[in-house]
């Protein structure tokens, strides 16, 4: 590293101190703390950003945002150059960087110059080389997440590098985001030449569909996401089958719930130039409640009651919530006696109302005989074991491949792109759609060719409906304001009210709990988190447990955002289900309490 770098990151360090004794760990949702103990944190990620951009030689968005929780946290996570989730290879070296004690330390840690020398000579003299593990730790994870012959191409300095590091940086409406901001950009521009661009308050997802579109060389302003979403939405509105305009038995009115953060403004922007849905918006940040306080799609969704705002007077209207910063939705409905639990019509039955739609359109695509053996597209499904038992057995009973991951939307989202068309839900309401690049090619040939052929025809308007849902709904990560038009536009398209909708199939009753114990890593699990291999005995004494439960599933795994082991379980009663959910418990209390 050449003296100019090294002076600026010592300097640019020394306004961010490390809180003692604070350890931080980037997780499911990158780092997320107290406000109030994260400036350096933010600032060797900005840091790291950057560098990660130098090495993708891409463009690179850092989010602020702790999401569902509550006002004074915040956090912290890095947008890889597809828009989605930082690698996994590069977690380890986010943590050793945001916890690295001192300037010097962070100086070794963000040696990018040093490992490419160390590298080289262990390529150039591979027989005499040292073994890998002798090599300090930080600088191995860098092997690990970089190519050796893509390292091989530059000199000892990160100055070489062909294009400069450019970074995006956002926040969601926390009070600390414009102070934490500023440390991102501090720990970008602490890198010689980098750049940061500040795109202000924005939704996660908003953020993510923006570095998407710059890495692909297309229009990535706000304006240009909403005129996206806005046309791909009239599109399909104007392929909605004639006479299916109006909902069964239902008004056409939409109630959303904003969570006092982010997405309720930018919902207003986006209704405004639709023009054509009767949106209704609550607990916008323009309103005076508190971020997530008794509001959003994690309050909603885990505590199945109303958000404030809402009550009886609501009763039959379809009601949605989006979390803090937008990247979740359920929807609900609320009953019209006041203290009676709400209609949550969670992530799964939206995976199942997608599902549904997107196997319509892929078999009035199929139905012409000529391309019966030329090309049948591949739907997947993937949900996490935290989806309902009652929509994997329906999603089966329709037909389609339904895949496990574990909890994360990385994963989920990893095991979608796998497919033509992949589409993930987690039960918490996080998902989208995924659409295959070269899916996307072959439909855009097929619907050419059939709009000079059999133009009008069925098989046209499903490629010209599945192409436009891939540009309405967000290809990088889940988004709650381009999953609600989806959902509005769909319901349309069937006729369907949000009860028609929730009676898709009746959820199995389910009980989560929370375990605090000792040592939460000590719970090790396989198969999609559904079995325990450690500690010994603890699944088969779960196993003895769920048989004697009609319908009876449970499964526990420690949390990754919190620290406990949490319980799952379901079974054909209420009752059922707490009962077995606190034998678990217990269980989980004996053997690691
Ligand atoms: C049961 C549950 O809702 N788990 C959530 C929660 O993860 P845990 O690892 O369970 O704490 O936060 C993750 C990040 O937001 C989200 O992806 C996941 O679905
Ligand atoms: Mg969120």
């Amino acid at each position: 590293m050449n003296e100019a770098q090294k002076s600026l990151i010592l300097e640019s360090s020394s306004r961010f101190l490390i809180p003692q004794g604070v350890k931080v760990s980037y997780g499911t949702a990158g780092f997320r703390e107290d406000a109030s103990i994260l400036s350096s944190t933010v600032y060797r990620v900005g840091i790291l950003a950057a560098l990660r951009s130098l090495k993708t030689q891409s463009v690179i968005g850092v989010m602020i945002t702790a999401s569902h929780n509550k006002v004074s946290d915040n956090g912290v996570k890095i947008a890889d150059p597809n828009g989605g989730m930082l690698s996994q290879h590069w977690e380890p070296f986010a943590d050793e960087l945001a916890n690295a004690p001192s300037s010097q330390k962070l100086l070794q840690n963000s040696d990018f110059g040093g490992s490419i020398q160390v590298q080289y000579q262990q390529q150039q003299n591979s027989h005499l080389s040292k073994p890998i593990s002798s090599v300090p730790s930080n600088r191995r994870i860098l092997f690990a997440a970089c190519g050796i012959n893509h390292w091989l191409k530059f000199s000892s300095t990160m100055l070489c590098w062909s294009r400069p590091a450019e970074i995006l940086l956002g926040r969601d409406t926390r009070p600390s985001g414009e102070a934490l901001l500023e440390a991102a950009r501090q720990g970008v521009t602490s890198i010689v030449g980098a750049v940061a661009s500040d795109m202000g308050i924005l939704t996660t997802p908003q953020l993510h569909w923006m570095v998407r579109a710059r890495n692909k060389g297309i229009k990535a302003s706000e304006q240009d996401y909403f005129e996206q979403l806005s046309n791909s939405f009239r599109c399909l509105m104007d392929l909605i089958p004639t006479g299916q305009s109006k909902f069964d038995g239902m008004n056409d009115k939409l109630v959303v719930d904003g969570a006092n953060g982010v997405g309720g403004a930018k919902l207003q922007i986006l209704h405004k130039l639709l023009n054509v849905l009767d949106i209704e918006v609550r607990n916008s940040s323009e309103d005076e409640g508190v971020l997530n306080d008794g509001v959003g799609a994690d309050y909603v969704q885990k505590e199945k009651v109303a958000p404030r705002g809402f009550g009886s007077k609501d009763a039959g209207i379809r009601c949605a919530s989006l979390d803090g910063d937008a990247d979740r939705l359920v929807y609900f409905s609320v009953p019209p006696e006041s203290n009676a639990p709400i209609d949550l019509v969670d992530g799964d039955k939206i995976l199942s109302l997608f599902a549904v739609f997107i196997r319509e359109q892929l078999s009035f695509l199929n139905e012409k005989e000529d391309i019966k053996n030329i090309h049948k597209p591949r739907l997947g499904i993937v949900q996490t074991a935290y989806a309902n038992g009652a929509s994997t057995n329906y999603l089966k009973h329709l037909g389609l491949e339904v895949n496990f991951t574990p909890t994360g939307v990385k994963y989920l989202h990893e095991k979608a792109a796998d497919f033509d068309i992949g589409i993930y839900f987690e039960a918490n309401g996080h998902g989208t759609i995924l659409f295959s690049e070269t899916f996307i090619e072959w439909l855009e040939v097929r619907s050419n060719k059939l709009s000079s052929g059999s133009k009008g025809s069925e098989a046209e308007k499903a490629a010209l409906r599945l192409l436009a849902v891939s540009k309405l709904i967000n290809q990088a990560v889940g988004d709650a304001l381009s999953g609600v038009l989806l959902v509005e536009v769909i319901l349309k398209h069937m006729g369907w009210s949000i009860h028609k909708w929730n009676e898709l199939y009746h959820d199995l009753p389910s009980r989560q709990l929370k375990v605090k114990v000792a040592d939460r890593t000590s719970v090790v699990t396989a198969n999609a988190e559904t079995v325990v291999v450690r500690p010994p005995g603890l699944q088969d004494a779960i196993n003895t447990e769920t048989v004697k439960y009609t319908q009876g599933r449970c499964f526990v795994r420690p949390s990754g955002t919190e620290d406990v082991v949490r319980v799952y379980a379901e079974a054909s009663t209420q009752e059922a289900a707490d009962t077995l959910a606190n034998c678990v418990a217990k269980l989980v209390d004996q053997f690691l309490g």
